[in-house]
């Protein structure tokens, strides 16, 4: 159902030059939803992301926020915030002057900027460091006061490239739940571009993944990683493996291949490699076209019937469980 403040692309086309990197792209971002924007580099991810916030010229098309086109608006007008990579925090002023650095732009009087800055350190759980310079922070504070900053305008969209990644993977989880957990409570939309799939499915209402240019495909995280439409978007979530049957080209689970008693329905396979992950044991095989598969084992079930690189083993699944591509 649509919403008053829901983003919307309409055939939003980017060219540099004769490169295409976006290429006609539709899309209906929902109010008040978590989406991630995923897919490999040169995808076209931050240039669709650059273009929401103004940052970037729409070569052709439409970007319509609450049922108005911000294409050709400034940055500040559109009701969008963004927040870089870099955090961008101007080294020379406080972390309170820093966040209210675009009211003071907007010509906020200093006591009405001092307070909604204030207000906005201590929705991040920075208020006790607000006289403190950049440099004085660590990298989770000053992602911290690089959102703060990003919100005192009170954007409906917040924006967000690669926010996680300078930061280092136990930051990056913790910071994780802190940006949906803020998200949540201040039920605006988040599009948060990302490398990375585990980051995309925590986090994302919806995931839209990108692929030269195009989107691939979009719809939550659960669906996408269960029922991937192609090829593409089966090897890019990982997990699956790719499998040709009767001519066309299936994925499955590679928690759902399972290793089964010779004769059974499936295919042979060679063992090449098993890795023991805790709960898992992820056995690589060479199945028949030299298809590389993996099944990921449940640690009891490998060890009652350990297998070594060389066996040949039968590999099946569910007939449920597979799931036919497009071509
Ligand atoms: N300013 C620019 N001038 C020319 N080409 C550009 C420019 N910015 C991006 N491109 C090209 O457009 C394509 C898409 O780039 P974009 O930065 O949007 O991809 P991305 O998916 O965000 O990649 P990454 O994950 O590496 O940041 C790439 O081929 C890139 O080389």
């Amino acid at each position: 159902m649509r919403s008053p403040l829901d983003l919307e692309l309409v055939s939003v086309t980017k060219r540099y030059g004769d490169a295409v990197a976006v290429d006609a792209v539709s899309h209906l971002f929902p109010a008040g939803t978590y989406v991630c924007l995923l897919g490999p580099s040169g995808c076209g991810k931050s240039s669709t992301l650059r273009m929401i916030a103004g940052h970037e010229r729409v070569t052709d098309g439409a970007i319509l926020l609450a049922g108005r086109d911000i294409s050709h608006l400034p940055p500040a007008r559109r009701g969008t915030a963004m927040m870089f990579q870099s955090y961008a925090l101007f080294p020379h002023m406080t972390v309170l002057d820093n966040v209210a650095f675009s009211l003071k732009m907007k010509g906020v009087d200093r006591a009405t900027r001092q307070r909604k800055a204030e207000e906005l350190l201590d929705l991040v759980g920075m208020a006790h460091l607000a006289q403190r310079l950049p440099a004085q922070l660590s990298g989770g504070q000053q992602q911290r006061a690089a959102l703060a900053r990003a919100l005192i305008t009170d954007p409906q969209v917040l924006l967000l490239d690669e926010p996680l990644s300078a930061l280092d993977p136990f930051l990056r989880t913790r910071m994780r739940t802190e940006l949906k957990k803020l998200q949540r409570e201040l039920g605006i939309t988040f599009i948060h571009v990302t490398h990375g799939q585990d980051e995309a499915m925590a986090l994302a209402d919806q995931v839209v993944i990108m692929n030269n240019a195009v989107i691939e495909q979009a719809g939550s995280a659960r669906d996408v990683f269960n029922a991937p439409k192609t090829e593409f978007v089966a090897r890019f979530m990982g997990g699956h493996n790719v499998i040709a049957l009767g001519g066309r080209r299936h994925a499955v689970r590679s928690d759902r291949t399972r290793i089964v008693p010779s004769g059974g329905a499936g295919l042979d396979a060679t063992v090449t490699s098993f890795e023991f992950l805790g709960t898992h044991v992820a056995v690589g095989l060479i199945g028949p076209g030299d298809t590389e598969l993996t099944a990921m084992v449940p640690d009891e079930a490998f060890f009652a019937a350990p297998v070594e690189p060389g066996h040949t083993v039968r590999v099946g699944w569910h007939e449920t469980d597979l799931h036919l591509l497009e071509a």
